[in-house]
């Protein structure tokens, strides 16, 4: 078995409750000591790629762009060694009240460059393997609404919690902007008054204390009239495919701050990307398909045996796993049940944009906006360590993700 890159002698986190001093003086690209509660951890951008993950994605220092001054430089090899190189899922957004994320300016603003996607095509931009496909879509039926004020810029969102005929597990998903209703929650069911449809969050516009009825009062042209906020639901204007990202599960990544993935910086990048000004929302559709659909306790072994040597999908497989055991299907029909045709789907993943299309094309990919590593951006808060590094290029080299260094 091929021996990559997985370091068990990799500096492990730091200890949260020895280094806070309150009065500390941060200079500017210095890591900030913090709190021991707070927990994502900033680190400067000077250490943005260690030359060990460049070398290990057997990536030149050219493609770097040039414009970082020396002090910003990825590249610089002065930094300090002795602090570990990774952050925990690196945008989380802190809980704690009058305590703000470090971030840079340019992260807050940037949107990666969508490209067109024609599955239909050969070279349509989405590979040649024929995904797993469910003959029959699933059928899934959305249980509970309800608005969930975020620590993203003040940005709402909608989490629907779905239930279906293929699994017993709770898949969300998770509704940027107002407009995007699902059909199932919003279909009557027998017997129910008007508060079981505002406690189940199958209401129009928003609650206020005292509210009623679950539909708000229209005008003479339709729309409906807005008494507390929200936009209109009836207006008729055509706007663009949502941004939809497809996330599965990762307890480690997610919570508790894995750097063997980057699949904590890539949830925040999609709620980041779908809350911005003018981006029209989106959808980011949670499924419950923890380590690729092996599970939490599969995935630990993995972990053991990449410690030993295996790569991601080499582990899987010694674990007599498919390298990827996850399949769309539901995703498929929780998009087709909020209403969606067409949509604009944040993935480097060839299979996932095939898949999420359905055997009959239910939903079409317009257009994939791929998902660019912070640190290989050069961004303060990117995850970095050698264990993302191997997982990276394990996902490249092996699984067929379309990502290049030059893409930064
Ligand atoms: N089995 C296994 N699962 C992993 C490992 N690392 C992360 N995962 C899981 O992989 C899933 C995330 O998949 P990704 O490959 O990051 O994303 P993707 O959906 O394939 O591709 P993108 O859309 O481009 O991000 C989550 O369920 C993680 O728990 C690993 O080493 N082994």
């Amino acid at each position: 078995m091929p021996t990559l890159d997985s370091n068990p002698s990799h500096p492990s986190h730091p200890s949260h409750s020895s280094s806070w001093n309150p009065n500390h003086d941060i200079e500017s690209d210095e890591v900030p000591q913090l709190p021991p509660f707070y927990s994502p951890r900033p680190i400067p951008v000077s250490r943005a790629i260690s030359e060990l993950d460049l070398n290990t994605l057997n990536i030149s220092n050219s493609s770097i762009p040039s414009h970082h001054s020396h002090r910003d430089s990825p590249l610089t090899p002065d930094h300090d060694s002795s602090l570990p190189g990774l952050v925990s899922p690196a945008f989380t957004p802190p809980s704690t009240p009058g305590i703000q994320t470090p971030s840079h300016p340019a992260a807050t603003q940037h949107v990666p460059k969508p490209i067109p996607v024609d599955s239909s095509a050969p070279n349509g931009g989405c590979g040649q393997k024929k995904p797993k496909l469910l003959k029959k879509l699933p059928e899934v039926n959305c249980v509970v609404r309800a608005r969930i004020p975020t620590t993203i810029s003040g940005t709402e969102m909608y989490l629907h919690l779905y239930t279906n005929n293929e699994d017993n597990k709770e898949h969300l998903a998770i509704v940027f902007g107002n407009t995007i209703r699902s059909t199932s929650l919003d279909r009557p069911r027998d017997g129910e008054t008007e508060m079981d449809r505002l406690i189940r969050g199958a209401y129009t516009g928003r609650l206020y204390p005292g509210r009623t009825a679950s539909k708000m009062p229209e005008n003479t042209n339709g729309n409906t009239i807005e008494k507390a906020g929200g936009e209109n639901l009836t207006e008729n204007t055509k706007k663009d495919p949502p941004l939809v990202r497809i996330h599965s599960e990762c307890y480690t990544g997610e919570t508790v701050w894995s750097a063997r993935c980057d699949c904590g910086e890539q949830l925040d990048e999609a709620a980041r990307l779908m809350s911005l000004p003018g981006s029209g929302g989106g959808i980011i559709i949670y499924l419950r398909q923890e380590g690729r659909g092996i599970g939490l306790g599969e995935k630990l072994k993995a972990y053991n045996l990449q410690d030993l040597g295996s790569d991601t999908v080499e582990a899987n497989l010694l674990l007599r796993h498919p390298a990827d055991a996850r399949s769309y299907g539901l995703a498929t029909a929780m998009l087709q049940d909020l209403g969606q045709e067409e949509i604009r789907l944040l993935t480097n993943n060839p299979d996932k944009v095939r898949a999420v299309e359905g055997p009959n094309r239910e939903i079409v990919v317009k257009e994939r906006v791929p998902m660019i590593p912070l640190a290989w951006r050069g961004k303060t808060g990117g995850i970095r360590s050698q264990e993302v590094g191997g997982y990276l290029k394990t996902k490249i080299e092996k699984m067929g993700h379309m990502l290049q260094m030059g893409d930064a």
